[in-house]
């Protein structure tokens, strides 16, 4: 039985050394900023920048915006809580928000936000090409040419989970449940929920009726489309994660979708500047889309596909602020709250999406996903892999089994996945 305890648990902060989030503030965060160093030829100022965000990381405090920063900027993170944490640790706030807050500060020390020649250069951009050009994406792509062999449903599930453990930058195409796996001696299947037939049930193949379509979905008074159902276009909003071989298989998923009929139309949720390192941009999905055209095959049939609908208006992407916003989904404002409304589905994906749907917290984890998430204005999914301690939704013989494998790092290290859903 879920527990539907309506306590919401305590927030994770970051000030217990040894564990994950204490490990992020104090060694990831130095060692990003010395990647980024290390990725431009930046100039002394620049460089000055960097240096003293990476001593602030170490026992610094975080400071008020720069006064030239933005105005509406400025206004944004007086909204999202910055006067409550200028002058605090990083180590003593909400480890959500000092993350969040940690990127924006890069950029300010690249000089992302300008003005001056290092304006909108995404300092993760090499790393990014880098991965979308390596030889492991061509072997993926060419995989592709495979799955036509078939049946659609097959396809179907096979691209979902592609989708999914591509979370980990593994876009292995898996036809099995067991995903990547952890090795002979784990008693736990790699997903520990799987409500995919939930999310098949609100996107039907066209022509069949979707049981569960969200009774708020967009109606007659939408824009028309070909293969629109009696209640309005199927609609998926898609929060996407990562870039590269994240984001390759999400594409391949949408484009699948829309050409298997089971939506109509796709909105595709990227962050409108970098973030958490590989975070999509709109940027991104350009390279990303381009990359499939390169690959030939299948993959540019899935990418002539996406193409065509981005022109025609089925797909669109959007790059809403509060993406990159330090706040769980909870608090989402009402125009991003409307469009999630409408949508027929909303799908997450990813670690950091996760802990804003459910909060950043320390639930217990049988804790129910759908309470968690009963703040949510329509139908929603997670698709993650496990890289944070947040975790809800499993069945106590699930937890006690993961416990009991005796590794710890379940939680953080990757190697399991969830596929939840909320009608
Ligand atoms: O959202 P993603 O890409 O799946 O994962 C991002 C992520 O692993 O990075 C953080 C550490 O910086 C984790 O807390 C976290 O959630």
């Amino acid at each position: 039985m879920p527990d539907t305890s309506s306590e919401p648990a305590p927030v994770i902060i970051g000030n217990e050394p040894g564990a994950f989030p204490h490990g992020v503030l104090a060694e990831r965060h130095p060692a990003i900023i010395r990647q980024v160093r290390d990725a431009f030829p930046y100039d002394p100022e620049r460089r000055r920048a960097l240096d003293a965000l990476l001593a602030s990381c170490a026992d610094g405090v975080i400071e008020p915006l720069p006064v030239d920063a933005d105005a509406r900027d400025r206004r944004r993170w007086a909204d999202w809580g910055m006067d409550a944490y200028a002058g605090r640790s990083w180590f003593d706030v909400p480890w959500l928000w000092a993350e969040s807050h940690f990127y924006r500060r890069l950029l300010d020390a690249v000089g992302y936000f300008g003005p001056g020649v290092w304006e909108g250069l995404d300092p993760f951009r090499p790393a990014k090409l880098a991965e979308l050009d390596a030889p492991e994406t061509d072997e993926e792509l060419a995989a592709l040419d495979a799955l036509a062999d078939l049946p659609t449903d097959e396809r179907t599930r096979a691209l979902l989970h592609g989708s999914l453990w591509g979370n980990r930058a593994d876009l292995g195409f898996r036809l099995s449940d067991s995903g990547p796996g952890t090795g002979t001696k784990d008693r736990v299947p790699a997903l520990v929920t799987d409500d995919s037939d939930v999310l098949w049930s609100l996107l039907p193949p066209a022509g069949t009726s979707a049981s569960g379509r969200s009774a708020s979905g967009p109606s007659a008074s939408g824009p028309s489309a070909a293969g629109t159902s009696a209640t309005g276009p199927t609609t998926l909003c898609l929060v996407a994660d990562n870039a590269g071989r994240e984001l390759v298989p999400d594409l391949l998923l949408v484009s699948h979708l829309l050409g298997r009929g089971r939506i109509d139309r796709a909105v595709l949720h990227v962050k409108p500047y970098p973030y958490y390192v590989s975070d999509a941009t709109p940027a991104d999905v350009l390279d990303a889309l381009r990359r499939l055209g390169a690959a030939g095959g299948a993959a540019a049939v899935y990418g002539d596909r996406l193409w065509t609908a981005l022109t025609d208006g089925r797909v669109t992407v959007r790059a809403h602020p509060f993406s990159c916003a330090p706040l769980p989904y909870a608090d989402m404002p009402d125009d991003l709250r409307a469009e999630f409304a409408a949508a027929t589905v909303t799908v997450l994906k990813g670690d950091l999406n996760y802990r804003r749907l459910v909060g950043d917290r320390w639930w217990s984890p049988t804790t129910s996903f759908a309470d968690a998430t009963a703040y949510f204005p329509g139908p929603v999914a997670a698709l993650r892999t496990l890289k944070s301690d947040v975790i809800t939704g499993l069945t106590a013989d699930t937890e006690a089994a993961l416990v009991a494998n005796g590794e710890q790092r379940w939680r953080t290290s990757g190697t399991h996945a969830l596929i939840q859903v909320r009608r």
